[in-house]
């Protein structure tokens, strides 16, 4: 029988024992942009680095020093990089994969424990917080690598792994740890790289595998409002005293309108329109207005269109109010002016859009509509963290081997798509290391990254998994 013929009856019939150990991985409460977490984060990253040691993987791990977060300095999680195999007549595949994951709380409106996997055998979904973002699909390379040692089997390439803790979070240092790394030439864990593999997010709908070849940047703010020396009674002081929350809530209104038009002026202007082509690629996929209304959970799409609605997710940039610090959240009806509060929102960036030029159009612009609040209150706008968008060129034998094992796996040929959201590393990669990079997702439009109730679904894990592993062999046989 053939090694790739084994390799996918030893998946399926280990199925249990790899959702056993994304249960141990989903335990871990690796939220890296909580700083009372901080110490699971990096728990998680040893976690992980002993499971790839007992694989056989040499691994090291990078400390990337510190930072400043929520007032305090502390430790960064640690670059895991790794190594498997060292055959000069193979090609050589670095994956990179994150093992922090988003905050999550069963108050939020979870209907489990996220922390817990709950195996919802009815629906065959495997719950929990990090199981599709992104715990599952580093799971599924652990799995191929489980699978190749249990049997014996030679793998197809040599691996490089560069696993982070602090995606999430702005993937604070890591450039500078993939820069220096590769400039560590033959010496370093980078070196004979031929192609990359980011498995890290999610197909378009709920019906077909997808490829993708681009992903949105970021620039992450918090207009920061503050002027009463503590916390008010508004009974006391209302109409008394300029409030913070006032002042925030009207510069936050003018930052987009209920269209997703961005309100800051130069911003949404920079990017060029699509062309004919582009459109007529957007025409043919399979999509429709129901397939984000049904991962979204309700009937709000922007649009009736599902160019438009594609255009906007893919080719767009998008401004996202996120929350308030500092405001009461609480339950019940506390009557309190709050001292300083810091309004969050993000901007998701799309050539030829990046944080150094969108930064300061943000900071002009917000100094001058608060000038205009007349407001005694101080603001300040900080920039907190982000990453540059990046696009691939999907004619490479790396996205025709992803191409030909989706087909072998799930008989269908995939969508190729470019991301809404963002992984900050991905154009470092392409840059620094010269090389063609892949997205390969693994679960679909509707598991709820970020959100309640994240899901991955069992067949994602497992089918996916397969993926992964016949991609390995489409690798070492592409031409
Ligand atoms: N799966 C990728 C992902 O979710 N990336 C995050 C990255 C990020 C940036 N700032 C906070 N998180 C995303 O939101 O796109
Ligand atoms: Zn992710
Ligand atoms: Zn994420």
């Amino acid at each position: 029988m053939a090694a790739r013929t084994k390799f996918v009856e030893y998946i399926d019939k280990n199925a249990d024992s790899f959702i056993e150990r994304l249960a141990q991985a989903v335990r871990i409460q690796s939220i890296s942009s909580d700083a009372r977490r901080r110490q699971d984060v990096i728990a998680m990253g040893n976690w992980l680095n002993d499971q790839l040691v007992s694989l056989g993987v040499t691994t090291k791990l990078v400390d990337l020093g510190t930072h400043v977060m929520q007032g305090q300095t502390l430790p960064l999680p640690p670059a895991i990089l790794g190594k498997l195999g060292e055959d000069k007549n193979k090609r050589t595949i670095l994956i990179y994969g994150h093992y922090d994951v988003q905050p999550a709380l069963k108050s939020d409106g979870w209907n489990t424990d996220p922390f817990e996997l709950v195996v919802d055998n009815e629906g065959g979904k495997l719950i929990g917080r990090g199981t599709t973002d992104d715990k599952g699909p580093i799971m599924g390379w652990l799995n191929v690598i489980e699978a190749h040692k249990s049997l014996g089997l030679d793998m197809p390439v040599n691996l490089r792994f560069c696993f982070e803790g602090m995606e999430e979070n702005g993937s604070e240092e890591l450039d500078e740890c993939v820069i220096s790394e590769v400039g560590k030439g033959k010496e370093g864990y980078f070196s004979g790289v031929d192609c990359v593999c980011i498995s890290d997010n999610y197909w378009l709908n709920t019906r077909t595998p997808a490829l993708t070849y681009g992903l949105r940047g970021i620039a992450y703010f918090s207009i920061n409002i503050t002027g009463p020396g503590q916390d008010l009674h508004s009974g006391l002081f209302g109409r008394m005293v300029h409030e913070p929350m006032t002042d925030l809530i009207k510069l936050m209104s003018r930052l987009v309108d209920n269209n997703g038009n961005i309100l800051i002026p130069g911003v949404d202007e920079m990017v060029p329109p699509p062309t004919p082509e582009e459109i007529k690629l957007y025409k043919e996929m399979d999509y429709t207005t129901a397939d984000v209304e049904e991962a979204a959970g309700g009937p709000i799409a922007i649009s009736e269109d599902k160019v438009t609605v594609l255009m906007a997710r893919m080719r767009s940039s998008s401004l996202s109010l996120h929350g308030i610090e500092g405001a009461f959240s609480d339950v019940g009806c506390k009557t309190v002016i709050p001292s300083k509060v810091g309004g969050k929102f993000s901007i998701r960036l799309v050539p030829p859009q990046t944080p150094e030029n969108i930064i300061p159009l943000v900071k002009a612009y917000l100094e001058s509509e608060f000038a205009k609040l007349n407001s005694k209150n101080k603001m300040f706008v900080e920039y907190l963290h982000g990453g540059k968008p990046w696009v691939a060129d999907v004619k490479h034998w790396n996205f025709e081997a992803a191409k030909r094992a989706i087909e072998a796996i799930y008989n269908k040929t995939p969508d190729y798509t470019r991301e809404g959201g963002s992984i900050p590393v991905t154009l470092t990669f392409a840059e620094a290391l010269g090389v063609n990079v892949l997205l390969l997702p693994m679960g679909r439009a509707d598991d709820g990254a970020h959100s309640t109730n994240e899901k991955l679904d069992r067949s994602n894990f497992i089918e996916g998994t397969k993926v992964l592993g016949t991609y390995l062999y489409e690798v070492a046989a592409a031409v």
